[in-house]
């Protein structure tokens, strides 16, 4: 059976990445994806984007909805102080061994929890299976109709305190509708939005903020 994507990716990581380096990590797969075969990392351009709002945050607890193989969980993870830490959730199977993989390679393994399975059934164990209070930041990447039923459902648990940082990929492309109409009409949301383009492509697209009011 020949290899996934996904395990092409990892293989170039392992190969060319410096052990422990997550810029080396991240260079190597925004390389990879840019040359050899694009895939859906959040990439260079947006992560500056995403790397600023994490720095704002400074998030002693976050979350990430959609792991796949790992790149925002390294580019947030790298970003976090002593202690922090990050809660990755992912559904496919195919893809939580090699994002684990990829972030031991970064070395951040100790920062990030991947959580397999679906978001709509981890998010409400959050508290009382992984001893979560609430969350400082949210970065949303999976499932783009999923946006706006996972944001009420963090809501619902409890998981958002006055200040906590919700970023959202690919409102333009390709695009969450729902999520920027439910998010932006919201009053206790104030949204910023990024304007950027695609990982890898001159195609424009943007990122979101949301910032909890309580
Ligand atoms: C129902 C379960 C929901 N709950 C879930 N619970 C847990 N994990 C979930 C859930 N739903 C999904 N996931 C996981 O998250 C990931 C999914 C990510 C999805 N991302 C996109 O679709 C996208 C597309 C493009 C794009 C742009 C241009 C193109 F031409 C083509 C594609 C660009 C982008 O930046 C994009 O992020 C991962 C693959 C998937 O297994
Ligand atoms: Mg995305």
């Amino acid at each position: 059976m020949d290899q996934s994507k996904e395990q092409r990716i990892l293989n170039s990581v392992s190969y060319n990445a410096v052990k422990g380096d997550p810029e080396s990590v991240l260079d190597c797969i925004d390389k990879y994806c840019s040359q050899k075969e694009w895939a859906m990392n959040v990439g260079d351009e947006k992560g500056l984007i995403l790397d600023n709002v994490v720095k704002e945050a400074d998030p002693t607890t976050a979350l990430e909805l959609g792991t796949y193989c790992g790149y925002s969980a390294i580019r947030i993870a790298r970003l976090l102080k002593p202690k922090a830490h990050l809660f990755s959730i992912e559904f496919n199977p195919e893809f939580v061994p090699i994002a684990k993989e990829i972030i031991e390679i970064a070395g951040l393994s100790d920062k990030v929890t991947i959580l397999e399975g679906h978001a709509q059934d981890i998010i409400p164990q959050l508290k009382s299976k992984y001893d979560v209070d609430t969350l400082d930041f949210v970065f949303l990447d999976h499932w783009k109709e999923r946006y706006a039923p996972d944001t009420i459902l963090l809501e619902e648990c409890g998981l958002l305190r006055k200040g906590s940082i919700l970023l959202a990929d690919n409102i333009i492309y390709p695009g969450a509708p729902e999520f920027l109409e439910y998010i932006r009409n919201h009053k206790r949301f104030e949204c910023t939005n990024y304007p950027s383009h695609l990982e890898y492509m001159k195609v424009e697209d943007a990122m979101e903020k949301a910032v909890y009011l309580g």
